[in-house]
């Protein structure tokens, strides 16, 4: 399956009261990669939303990754998005099987991304480009350094980092391969504004 396209990342504040609402117009809009990104610690809660997003994956044939926890990923099958804190690749990679999705956060180091792929990443994630919302405290990143890490890294690359529609462009031209986007996307005031944006990240990569 080629990594291109919208990653949209469900984050449960912003997405309280209308999460699988939100997330299903965004998967009819079209997404290449879905990620269940909950900070929380209510596991009977993880539990039912992974379930829910599951169900919703397979009917619009999106693939699921779970932040942060190979085990919960394990459990269900599906993919994982690892930090460089959260765990080590290597036994991620025993754990979920050769076909697995396993995405790695490299910030703005290509020595990051070089080990990631020689751990067995699939894609490589680099950010934040812009100023975020979500996470205004992660290290910065320039847009020149998806070039280089296209130039040196074989796999495919993820941006991540306050992406909304006015600012994507770029970084589709500079070769990014995945738009990762909680606040560009799921910061809309309907479902219907949801589903526009999906489609208009998309159009980018059909542009280029
Ligand atoms: C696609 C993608 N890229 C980067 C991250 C950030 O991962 P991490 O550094 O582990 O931070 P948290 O998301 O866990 O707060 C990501 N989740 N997804
Ligand atoms: C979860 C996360 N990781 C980042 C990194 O740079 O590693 S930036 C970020 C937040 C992404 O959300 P938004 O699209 O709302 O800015
Ligand atoms: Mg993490």
């Amino acid at each position: 399956m080629k990594l291109r396209g919208l990653y949209a990342i469900t984050d449960s504040q912003l997405l309280a009261g209308r999460f699988l609402p939100y997330v299903e117009a965004a998967l009819d809009g079209g997404v290449t990669l879905l990620q269940y990104r909950d900070k929380s610690d209510n596991q009977a809660q993880r539990l039912r939303e992974v379930e829910a997003l599951l169900h919703l994956c397979e009917r619009y044939k999106t693939q699921l990754i779970i932040n942060d926890d190979a085990e919960l990923a394990a459990r269900f099958g599906v993919g994982v998005h690892l930090g460089q804190t959260d765990g080590p690749l290597t036994p991620a990679r025993t754990l979920l099987g050769r076909d697995a999705i396993i995405g790695s956060t490299c910030h703005a180091q290509l020595e990051l991304a070089e080990q990631a792929a020689s751990e067995g990443a699939s894609y490589v994630a680099f950010g934040r480009f812009f100023n975020s919302q979500t996470k205004p405290g992660a290290p910065a990143a320039d847009i020149e350094l998806i070039r280089r890490a296209k130039a040196r890294i074989k796999l495919p690359v993820a941006v991540i980092g306050g992406i909304t529609l006015d600012n994507a462009a770029p970084l589709v031209e500079h070769g990014a391969d995945l738009l990762a986007v909680i606040h560009g996307l799921f910061g809309a005031d309907s479902t219907q504004e949801v589903s526009r944006r999906a489609r208009a990240f998309n159009a980018l990569f059909s542009s280029i």
